[in-house]
């Protein structure tokens, strides 16, 4: 018989946010060196380099290695043997304490990112809880804690079907990567769950992101089961896409695929896919009644020796003086480092400015020849203006571009992944442009920004209008003022290329 203590309980669970808020698991670090070591695509390989620069400065300043840094979901297991002392709350109110106090600890405030009424109000609960909690109660004198901090942009990715008995799996997929696009922040991994039922495969698809990435390996020594067999087709085959890190074409774009199955009916297939992000952040840990759980840090030096420089030929732009002829310019691909005033504003302001100018109503800040930056900022700590910082999906902005370009004299969006069709349209309209930062290098985006405040909307929290002032910010044109998109050309050309060149064997 284990006796748990609750507060070990609660401190544990705090620990472990706060261990996988700044240390990757080292299986990803090391998978993305290896994809960054093999990549050929220009624009994917300087993505990869600003993720692993991202993720050791993480490591060395303790902290976020995302804004965004997650819903957490649990899945615990609990020994039919284990007693709890002193115990006033149910296991998820403990959860819950211990998401609390991760992410309202000082040191290294994390980003309260979960809004009650989903439907109504969407009202930011302050301090990142509720968290996701799924329990298992087993044989054993132990409580088994599988723990992931899930990034929003991600999950708003997962895909789900009924499949019939007889449809293909593999197809299945790969046909849903291209409609996925890279809000996700590939390169990652995709969790796919087979069987069941329809809530079963979800869930299974997301117990599948908690297993360390060993495809390599895998590969290496061959499949032993039809789900290997799977894992390893699924992953060629949707590499071969070409849609490459952050969409902008290349080898790489899944790290790894995981499947769990589970006996289903007769009748039905479900299939669930379930994206990790570049940010992906998990952590096992086991308590025995011996006290809190401890987690050991990477090696610093274990970390690949990759240190991300902004490219020779990029072009300085002051955002305080660059006109509409100037962005005309600006071709797909090229990289900028953007200097000046950046206002910010992601889904909440947005939906609020265009409420209010449906309404005639005067904006509190005026947009006319600026730029906007999608983000929802880290709160600062110690010495910082502004905590880490990086883009939000641009593509969720995309219905109210229109408007925004029409009505506010906005010329240039700064966010991350493709545009959608109404983007698109919007910005060739009026000769705007869209730039991209990259998803999953926070941190590293942060250290251009000199100066922040919040300028309207403070009620929204993170959500809040900023006006940041940005040295050498680095960004890539990814929509020219003619439409033309780097996540359309760029997949298309590595697509070509990689039927025609031998991709390299993991
Ligand atoms: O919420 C964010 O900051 C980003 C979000 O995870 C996204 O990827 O769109």
């Amino acid at each position: 018989m284990a006796i748990i203590r609750q507060q070990d309980f609660i401190d544990s669970i705090a620990d472990a946010l706060q261990f996988i808020s700044y240390y990757h698991p080292q299986d990803y670090v090391q998978a993305v060196a290896a994809a960054y070591q093999r990549e050929e695509s220009p624009a994917a390989k300087d993505a990869m380099a600003q993720i692993l620069t991202n993720s050791r400065m993480c490591a060395m300043g303790k902290r976020p290695i995302c804004q965004d840094t997650g819903i957490v979901v649990a899945f615990v297991r609990i020994g039919m043997d284990v007693r709890w002392e002193d115990a006033t709350m149910s296991v998820t109110e403990m959860v819950n304490a211990g998401v609390r106090k991760a992410y309202l600890l000082p040191d290294n405030v994390l980003r309260a990112s979960i809004v009650s009424e989903p439907a109504g109000r969407r009202k930011n609960t302050g301090d990142n809880t509720p968290a996701v909690v799924h329990f298992e109660v087993v044989p054993g004198d132990r409580v088994d804690v599988r723990i992931a901090a899930k990034g929003g942009g991600s999950e708003n990715k997962s895909r789900f079907a009924m499949l019939n008995p007889g449809d293909d799996v593999v197809e299945w997929v790969v046909n849903q990567l291209p409609g996925m696009g890279a809000g996700w922040c590939p390169p990652g991994q995709l969790g796919i769950g087979i069987g069941g039922t329809a809530e079963k495969a979800l869930l299974l698809a997301k117990e599948s992101l908690m297993e360390d990435i060993d495809m390599t390996a895998l590969k290496a020594r061959g499949a032993k089961n039809r789900i290997e067999e799977l894992r390893i087709e699924i992953y060629d085959k949707v590499n071969a896409l070409g849609i490459g890190a952050q969409g902008l074409g290349g080898l790489t774009t899944v790290l790894d695929v995981k499947i769990l199955d589970y006996p289903t009916h007769a009748a039905s297939k479900p299939i669930a896919i379930i994206p990790n992000c570049a940010a992906t952040r998990h952590v096992h840990f086991e308590l025995d009644g011996h006290g809190v759980a401890s987690f050991t840090p990477p090696n610093i030096a274990d970390y690949p020796d990759v240190h991300w420089h902004p490219a020779a030929d990029a072009r300085r732009v002051n955002l305080d003086t660059v006109t509409r002829a100037d962005i005309a310019q600006w071709k797909p691909g090229d990289t900028l480092l953007l200097s000046g005033k950046l206002l910010t504003g992601r889904d909440a302001a947005h939906k609020r400015m265009v409420e209010m100018l449906a309404k005639g109503e005067k904006l509190p800040v005026d947009f006319n020849g600026r730029f906007i930056y999608y983000v929802g900022p880290v709160d600062p700590v110690r010495d910082e203006v502004v905590g880490p910082a990086g883009p939000t999906t641009a593509t969720r902005m995309d219905k109210f571009t229109e408007t925004m370009l029409a009505q506010t004299g906005l010329i240039g969006m700064v966010g991350k992944a493709e545009r959608g069709k109404t983007g698109l349209e919007a910005i060739k309209k009026h000769g705007a442009v869209y730039l991209i930062a990259i998803g999953g290098a926070a941190y590293l985006v942060a250290q251009a920004i000199k100066a922040a405040k919040v300028v309207a909307f403070a009620d929204l929290g993170m959500e809040a209008i900023y006006e940041f002032v940005v040295q050498d910010m680095p960004v890539t044109v990814a929509v020219d003022v003619n439409g033309t998109s780097v996540h359309e050309t760029g997949p298309k050309e590595w697509q070509g290329r990689i039927a025609g060149i031998p991709v390299k064997v993991v």
